[in-house]
């Protein structure tokens, strides 16, 4: 089929390269014309594994092609997806300034009767607004076919989320339309749920509250475990063996940043509000989770009192391992609190240092080399399990630090190897390595 896909970040950019490579012509449109040269060129804008060998494979078969000129791209397509941004408006709920540009853009571009697939995570509602809105503005009576298809794809893994999902859901508003949609998704071979628009969308934010849940559930019995003597690893383990619980996301740490957890959490207590339903269990998820980020803060505090003029490793920027996104990283929570506390702060991460110093500016210190980071610090902090960081010697925190105090954000160490590297260890929701523990 011949695709057009608007916005080439994270979600377009996957999406485009995927469906070029399951044999359609994809036309990938961005509205920034420095990411549409470099994607022209075979350069990911993204750090993404699997991504560039796809992009250039596709580019060179033909199948995949860039541009900034929305005509370009809309004027012959028989699909066309919004993998626009739908970022947080200051009173929570979800900005659409950008999918409704998209919709003008297509209303004024297509030639024919297309379908409009909306990727972008948007508020129960909003296709059928977009639908009327292209259907008002385009020419020569065209009618558009809308349909939902939220995207589920993670940082760090959106290749192989991607032709691995769990399930590709689409939302229409006739069969004929979910019979085209499904016939085109396929080929990635994960279970098709066909349903109406608004169950689609809110599909999409049930889905990522309940993660989030999860994980505010599990940063609580972390609290209770520090206070009760336990141990937040094995009570998750025992817990996640339970096939109805499941062990993924009881992961206790630093609490959940990212582009869309936080965003999407808070867009659903204010739809919710919209419909006069007050989702309290949501509003202590979000609670938890700015509670849970400033937590280390507190065990900083307790240890050193004050933090002035102290030289502090910051290990990690990204959100997550294997992104250099730093949308909602706890990094950027931690960061400005330990400068106005007087501290002296060397970041490291290995992929997002150049993304980090255009929004944190340059009155830290950063660097992409472990040892640096930890050269003289008086205590270090760990904000990201990059495999760096997890899999380091522990032996370089006591030869490279002024003292080896280590605060664990992620949980990154086994306790029984803290103790052997006589580390001054303190992690979430487990007995803490404190020195008179240590052996
Ligand atoms: N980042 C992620 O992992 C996931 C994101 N989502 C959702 O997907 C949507 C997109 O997210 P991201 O890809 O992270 O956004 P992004 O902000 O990385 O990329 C959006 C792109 O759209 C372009 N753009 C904006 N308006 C345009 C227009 N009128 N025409 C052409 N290009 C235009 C921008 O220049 C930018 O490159 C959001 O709704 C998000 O909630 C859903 C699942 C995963
Ligand atoms: O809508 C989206 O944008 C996406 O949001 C998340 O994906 P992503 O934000 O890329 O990353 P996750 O791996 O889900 O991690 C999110 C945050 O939760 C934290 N996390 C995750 C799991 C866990 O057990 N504990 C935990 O603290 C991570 O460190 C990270 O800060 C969802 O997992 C995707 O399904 C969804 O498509």
């Amino acid at each position: 089929m011949k695709i057009a896909v608007i916005g080439t970040g994270y979600v377009g950019l996957v999406t485009g390269v995927a469906l070029s490579e399951i044999g359609n012509r994809v036309t990938c449109i961005d509205v920034d014309p420095s990411k549409v040269e470099k994607l022209s060129n075979g350069i990911p804008t993204i750090y993404e594994p699997g991504l560039e060998e796809l992009i250039r494979k596709n580019l060179e078969s033909g199948n995949l092609s860039f541009t900034a000129k929305h005509q370009e791209g809309l004027s012959d397509a028989e699909v066309v997806y919004i993998a626009v941004g739908t970022p947080q408006r200051p009173d929570g709920a979800a900005n659409l300034d950008y999918v409704e540009q998209a919709a003008r853009d297509i209303a004024a571009n297509i030639t024919r009767n297309v379908i409009v697939v909306i990727k972008s995570t948007v508020p129960v509602g909003t296709n059928f607004h977009i639908k009327d809105l292209i259907n008002k503005n385009t020419k020569n009576g065209i009618q558009i076919k809308i349909a939902s298809n939220p995207e589920f794809l993670r940082e760090g893994s959106a290749v192989k989320d991607t032709f691995h999902g769990d399930r590709i859901v689409i939302g229409t508003e006739d069969e004929q339309t979910a019979d085209i949609l499904a016939e085109l998704n396929q080929p990635f071979g994960a279970p098709i749920v066909t349903t109406d628009i608004s169950s689609a969308e809110m599909i999409k934010y049930s889905s990522n509250a309940f993660l989030a849940t999860k994980i505010s559930f599990i940063n609580e019995i972390a609290n209770l475990c520090e206070a009760m003597g336990a141990n937040v690893e094995e009570v998750a383990k025992g817990m996640g063996l339970d096939h109805r619980i499941g062990p993924d996301f009881l992961k206790a740490g630093i609490g959940y940043g990212g582009s869309c957890f936080p965003k999407d959490t808070n867009a659903l207590v204010q739809l919710a509000g919209n419909a006069n339903h007050d989702f309290n269990l949501l509003k202590s998820v979000i609670e938890v989770n700015n509670h849970q980020q400033v937590l280390l803060l507190n065990k900083i505090e307790s240890r050193f009192g004050s933090i002035q003029g102290k030289r502090v490793a910051v290990l990690g920027l990204a959100f997550k391992p294997n992104t250099d996104d730093l949308r909602e990283s706890p990094a950027f929570v931690m960061i400005p609190k330990l400068c106005a506390m007087g501290a002296d702060v060397i970041a490291y991460d290995p992929i997002a240092v150049s993304n980090a110093k255009r929004q944190l500016g340059t009155d830290i210190d950063y660097t992409e080399d472990l040892h640096e980071a930890l050269n003289n610090a008086d205590f270090a902090i760990i904000i990201t399990d990059w495999p760096s960081v997890k899999n380091a010697d522990l032996a370089i925190f006591n030869t490279l630090m002024k003292e080896p105090v280590v605060f664990d954000g992620r949980n990154c160490y086994a306790l029984d190897k803290v103790k052997q590297a006589t580390l001054e260890y303190y992690s979430i929701g487990r007995p803490d390595q404190a020195p008179e523990l240590i052996g």
